[in-house]
């Protein structure tokens, strides 16, 4: 008699094998946000996940923050980290910085990956000129050198995924006069992955997903229509970083990419947990004539 337990691990496979079967040679843009790369072990489980993508025959592509370092290291130099609606207040120092920064985290990740086995590349938005931004304002007010993406070169990405590298994007670009900006990762992310006609955006945080009550999990919302989301913020229920994120969702799902999905990065494999179980996981944003799944809201 076989071993059940061994029985299990066969169906988690079998589960796993219309996914497997769907995303093929498909283009899978994962958002790494900083505040689920807090400790070495979590970041270890989310690169093996992408790196289990690619070697089942998905095209990951990792963009990723590096928020709460580079607050870190405002504080290191003794300047104070300033935000305004989520986006940071980047004067010529912290420009500087924040690329140095980032440009840290993403040798990192590549050397994660590496080490896994698989081929990575690590650029900027600068490389290729993949992201041209201009300046962005908040509501109005002056946040410096922060960008907003007004045109994305995906070549670098294509010719980097026909050669097989992994590409890990971190989010710096330049204005026309080739100055540096800082852009937010969630709309890098979302600007990748609109210009890539990716199959799926996945943000990894440091939340269940988006809740009723911020404070509490229990109310987790698994899926949300458009409006539905729109209403969300509207009405005051959402706040902080998940604003933009959300935003960046439905302008994501509004230009044609198939799915978008905000997950717990601090749940151990929590993105192959999306992907190839029909459980699900987290909140997914879902176009306004997409089918709920689980109704349960
Ligand atoms: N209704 C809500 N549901 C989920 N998160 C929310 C909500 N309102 C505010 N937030 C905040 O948004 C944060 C996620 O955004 P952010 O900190 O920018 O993440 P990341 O660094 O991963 O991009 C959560 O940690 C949470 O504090
Ligand atoms: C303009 C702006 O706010 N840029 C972000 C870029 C990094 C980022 O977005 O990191 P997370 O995904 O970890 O939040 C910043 O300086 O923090």
């Amino acid at each position: 008699m076989v071993n059940q337990k061994y029985l299990d691990k066969a169906e988690v496979l079998i589960e796993a094998l219309p996914y497997i079967q769907r995303f093929n040679r498909k283009i899978v843009v994962v958002k790494y946000g900083g505040s689920a790369m807090i400790d070495q072990e979590l970041k270890e489980n989310v690169i093996k996940d992408v790196v289990l993508l690619k070697l089942v025959g998905f095209k990951p592509i990792i963009v990723h923050g590096g928020g709460k370092e580079i607050s870190r290291w405002v504080g290191k130099v003794g300047m104070e980290p300033r935000f305004i609606n989520g986006l940071r207040v980047t004067d010529e120092a912290t420009m500087e910085l924040a690329e140095m920064v980032l440009a840290k985290v993403n040798k990192e990740l590549v050397t994660l990956v590496q080490s896994l086995g698989i081929k990575a590349v690590g650029i900027s938005g600068k490389d290729g000129g993949l992201l041209q931004v201009e300046k962005k304002y908040s509501d109005g007010q002056d946040i410096g050198y922060v960008g907003e993406v007004t045109q994305v070169n995906p070549k670098i990405l294509y010719d980097l995924l026909e050669k097989d590298f992994l590409p890990i994007v971190f989010p710096v670009g330049t204005d026309e006069e080739f100055k540096t900006y800082n852009i937010n990762a969630d709309d890098a992310a979302c600007a990748i992955a609109e210009a890539v006609h990716a199959e799926k955006l996945a943000f990894l945080s440091d939340i269940e997903g988006v809740c009723r009550d911020v404070n509490d999990p229990s109310t987790l919302i698994s899926e949300l229509h458009v409006h539905e989301a729109e209403k969300l913020i509207s009405d005051g229920y959402v706040g902080g970083g998940m604003i933009p994120k959300i935003k960046n969702c439905i302008d994501a799902i509004e230009n044609g990419v198939n799915r978008v999905h905000i997950l717990d990065g601090r749940i151990p494999h929590s993105l192959l947990l999306e992907i190839f179980t029909n459980k699900g996981i987290g909140t997914a944003i879902l176009r306004e004539d997409g089918e709920k799944y689980y109704h349960e809201n």
